[in-house]
């Protein structure tokens, strides 16, 4: 691709004592693209994913967003910049004492400054956007399946309207066909949107269903990052096994039936 793209991390390393995560690590997120980052356990996928959202200072390198350098910036531009993001953890981290709607109005209070009322009716837009029935607005997280909770903490990742989604393993946990109505759901979103994707995931068939590029994270670095098709045919022996093991295959059958025929 030769659009400049809206996120470009260069010579990125992260160090936890000893512990050598990241080492001049490079990679680009283009508009409007999902992008898969996935690599063994371990590999710092969602360390990769903090540094960029500003939630970890990298030991070095740069993480240009938007155009700026996310460590040159006041700390004032950065949160304003860093509200262009919405980010789904791995775990959903919703509020448990509060329902969905005031989980979702939460940000719209704190950062947009919306009165309760406003915020809770723009929550139920964001509730439905995300795929969940009006009567889940009044639940507790508590009350509701693996799967309606990800969409719940989709709901609040969008609350602010952001440019670029950040997802950690979100379809970790849901069953197939949960896993399958989540990726569909992402696609959707990103072309009514126009949302960039950075999706964090294990799983296969998202990749082939929901992805536009997959970056593959080995030996503190980017292996590969490109078309999954270039992916699956670069020379390395996690990537084989990854690709190429009996649920890379499933997943490139399920994706491509014709190819089978
Ligand atoms: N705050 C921290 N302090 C010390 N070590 C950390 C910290 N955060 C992450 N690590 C270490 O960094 C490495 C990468 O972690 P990370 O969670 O990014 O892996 P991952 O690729 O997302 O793994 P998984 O697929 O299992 O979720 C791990 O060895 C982890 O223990």
């Amino acid at each position: 691709m030769d659009r400049a793209p809206l996120i470009r991390v260069r010579g990125l390393s992260n160090r936890f004592g000893r512990h050598v995560v990241h080492e001049d690590l490079d990679l680009d997120l283009y508009s409007g693209e999902i992008l898969g980052v996935v690599g063994g356990s371990g590999t710092g996928k969602s360390v990769l994913l903090r540094s960029i959202v500003g939630l970890l200072r990298p030991s070095e390198g740069r993480i240009e967003v938007f155009g700026e350098d996310l460590q040159r910036l006041s700390s004032s531009a950065r949160s304003r910049l860093e509200r262009r993001f919405g980010v789904l953890f791995q775990r959903g981290a919703l509020f448990t004492s509060l329902t969905l709607e005031e989980n979702v109005a939460l940000p719209l209070i704190e950062h947009a400054g919306l009165s309760r009322a406003d915020a809770e009716a723009l929550a139920r837009v964001k509730l439905a956007l995300a795929g969940l029935p009006g009567q889940a607005a009044t639940q507790y997280p508590a009350a509701l399946s693996g799967g309606m909770i990800k969409r719940a903490a989709l709901a609040r990742a969008l609350a602010l309207d952001p440019e670029v989604l950040f997802l950690d393993e979100p379809t970790a946990g849901l069953d197939p066909i949960g896993a399958a109505a989540f990726d569909r759901l992402i696609l959707t979103l990103r072309d009514a949107l126009g949302l960039s994707v950075f999706l964090v995931t294990h799983d296969l068939d998202t990749l082939y269903t929901a992805c536009d590029r997959v970056a593959v994270l080995a030996n503190r670095q980017v292996r590969v990052a490109d078309r999954l098709a270039v992916v699956e045919t670069t020379d390395d022996a996690w990537i084989h096994d990854y690709f190429h093991g009996p649920r890379g295959r499933a997943a490139r059958r399920a994706a491509h039936p014709a190819e089978d025929a």
